[in-house]
């Protein structure tokens, strides 16, 4: 499974990190896509590289795949499971913006600057299953898109494309951002305050320590388990200042919501585990990110890679 979550520090500036949960990489990589690149986008809704791009992905056939991913003006996106919801054009509309799924992130990052640009463009989007070639099917997915400001969840379902509104800037997998959102009403009660003593018959009960008004929140690794475990632990989290200071946050609260080897098992009988968490940080396009195996936290600056050349950066 995944988990994405978006927020700001205390200057303005905007971050978007997301545990990337499968049994199995694919080989990815931090990418960059300067300016200067010529896609190929098969119904040309990505006729140029408006905005330079960075983010874990793999090339096929040429062309950037993006797990996750963020731009020079400080827009990202990530895309995370939906099977059994997401539902795909089989070709394009005529009049619309038919974005191919496997280039939905390039589209978000290349082509707008903030979540408002992108929620408008979404009016007119259809997204079609045209995989990049028979190797790798289209991927059944939702996108987190995120800014400064504000985050919104991007959902193409069998009755059309739905932009939410994600006033708690966290997503997860199946079923929809609507019923995950809903699903947050049944753990009001969720409170990082400290319990006040209890007067039980002639008992006087006193707390074990701090944490029990979390009882309740959700510890399995399921996806609306995640969702509201996330929202709580993100929305209770102080604004931090510097740079390190919200590489800290972003990676602490999603070990929260991270999988471990051995606990959880896919339908295959492979388990599930956190393959890598990625960060995306506005404040100096930089992207951060750690593996299963190696703790070290490693980063990219989109500055360093030639932001404005022709060639797509592999690092
Ligand atoms: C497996 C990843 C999602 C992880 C996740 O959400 N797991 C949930 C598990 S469960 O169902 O809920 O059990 C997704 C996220 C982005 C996906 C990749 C990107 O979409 C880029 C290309 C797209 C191609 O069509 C397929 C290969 C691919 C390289 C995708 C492979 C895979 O589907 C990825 C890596």
């Amino acid at each position: 499974m995944c988990t994405g979550i978006r927020f700001t520090d205390a200057e303005g500036h905007g971050y978007l990190a997301r545990n990337l949960d499968w049994t199995t990489g694919y080989g990815q990589r931090v990418v960059v896509t300067p300016t200067g690149y010529a896609p190929r986008s098969p119904f040309g809704a990505v006729p140029d590289v408006r905005h330079a791009v960075i983010g874990m992905g793999i090339v096929e056939e040429g062309v950037p795949l993006y797990f996750d991913c963020g731009n020079d003006a400080g827009l990202a996106v990530a895309g995370l499971n939906f099977p059994g919801y997401a539902d795909y054009a089989p070709g394009p509309r005529d009049g619309a913006t038919n974005v191919a799924a496997y280039e939905l992130p390039l589209w978000v990052c290349s082509q707008f600057s903030s979540v408002d640009e992108v929620a408008a463009a979404a009016q007119d989007l259809v997204i079609v299953d045209k995989p990049i070639n028979d190797r790798f099917p289209s991927s059944m997915l939702h996108w987190i898109v995120g800014d400064a400001d504000r985050a919104i969840v991007l959902e193409q379902t069998a009755d059309g494309l739905h932009v939410h509104d994600d006033d708690v800037d966290v997503l997860t997998n199946q079923p929809g951002f609507g019923w995950h959102h809903e699903n947050l009403r049944n753990y009001l009660n969720a409170s990082p305050a400290y319990p006040e003593e209890v007067a039980l018959t002639r008992a006087r009960l006193h707390p074990f320590g701090s944490g029990a008004h979390m009882r309740g929140i959700p510890g399995d690794y399921s996806s609306p388990s995640r969702f509201v475990r996330a929202a709580y632990a993100h929305a209770h989290h102080p604004v931090r200042d510097s740079e390190e200071e919200n590489v800290v946050r972003a990676f602490r609260t999603l070990q929260q919501v991270a999988m471990l080897d051995g606990s959880a098992a896919m339908e295959s009988g492979e388990f599930e585990i956190t393959i890598y968490t990625g960060l995306f940080s506005s404040r100096t396009s930089t992207y951060y990110w750690y593996t299963y195996d190696d703790l070290t936290i490693r980063s990219v600056a989109l500055a360093d890679h030639a932001p404005a050349g022709g060639e797509l950066v592999v690092v």
